[in-house]
């Protein structure tokens, strides 16, 4: 971690709504993320699940520099190493592996692995790890089940992410250990097919004033 750029902290505290992007088409890429900065949302995690998102992360870093562009559904060493070496700024995991940690405390960028147990939790932190993505965040057991893990590890932050929607983000971030939520209903499928970038300005929006 002595070599990353910047904190973990310092990433989710920046939200506190973290759009998780599935980028199909990469012409999208760059328009999308001018739409979500211009809703106030800053904070963008590309998910490695279409064969594009690699492009569209090294797109976005290049074209919308005011934008703080994450890798998502990270989950080995090798896949760390080319979204970094892509520019991703920070990296998301929806798990953790020991290698997965390893790598990430010598590389660049802060990694968030995603933890659904506590033993998950207590081996992120012997890795030196404080942040956490809490995933699949509702079919995990929601609000109650975060508030039960968080208890015993109050130094510990969480970005609780799936299943996450505008009826219920705001239990999360009422909980003191929730520093921001991340979801996928900012960035729908349907609006980047049909071009509609307005649709999205005002899903952030509409998402970052009720974050206030
Ligand atoms: O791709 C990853 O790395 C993931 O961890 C999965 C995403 O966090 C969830 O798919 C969020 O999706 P929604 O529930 O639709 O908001």
């Amino acid at each position: 971690m002595s070599n990353w750029k910047t904190s973990a902290e310092q990433i989710l505290t920046t939200g506190p709504v973290v759009p998780v992007i599935v980028v199909n088409k990469l012409e999208h890429a760059v328009p999308m993320a001018k739409a979500l900065v211009a809703g106030g949302v800053r904070v963008l995690e590309v998910t490695l699940r279409t064969p594009c998102a690699l492009d569209a992360l090294k797109a976005m870093v290049r074209e919308v520099p005011e934008a703080i562009v994450g890798a998502g559904t990270v989950l080995n060493a090798q896949q760390l190493k080319e979204v970094t070496d892509a520019g991703a700024q920070f990296v998301i995991s929806p798990g953790l592996t020991e290698p997965l940690l390893r790598a990430a405390v010598d590389g660049p960028v802060p990694l968030i692995p995603g933890i659904s147990t506590v033993s998950e939790l207590m081996t992120g932190l012997d890795y030196g790890l404080r942040e956490f993505k809490f995933f699949p965040a509702e079919a995990n057991g929601g609000v109650k089940a975060l508030q039960a893990i968080g208890g015993p590890f109050p130094q510990v932050r969480f970005c609780p992410t799936g299943g996450i929607s505008p009826a219920n983000y705001r239990d999360y971030l009422a909980l003191k250990s929730v520093l921001c939520i991340g979801g996928s209903w900012l960035v729908p499928a349907d609006a980047l097919e049909a071009g509609d970038y307005d649709r999205i300005t005002r899903l952030a929006q509409e998402a970052v004033a009720g974050a206030r």
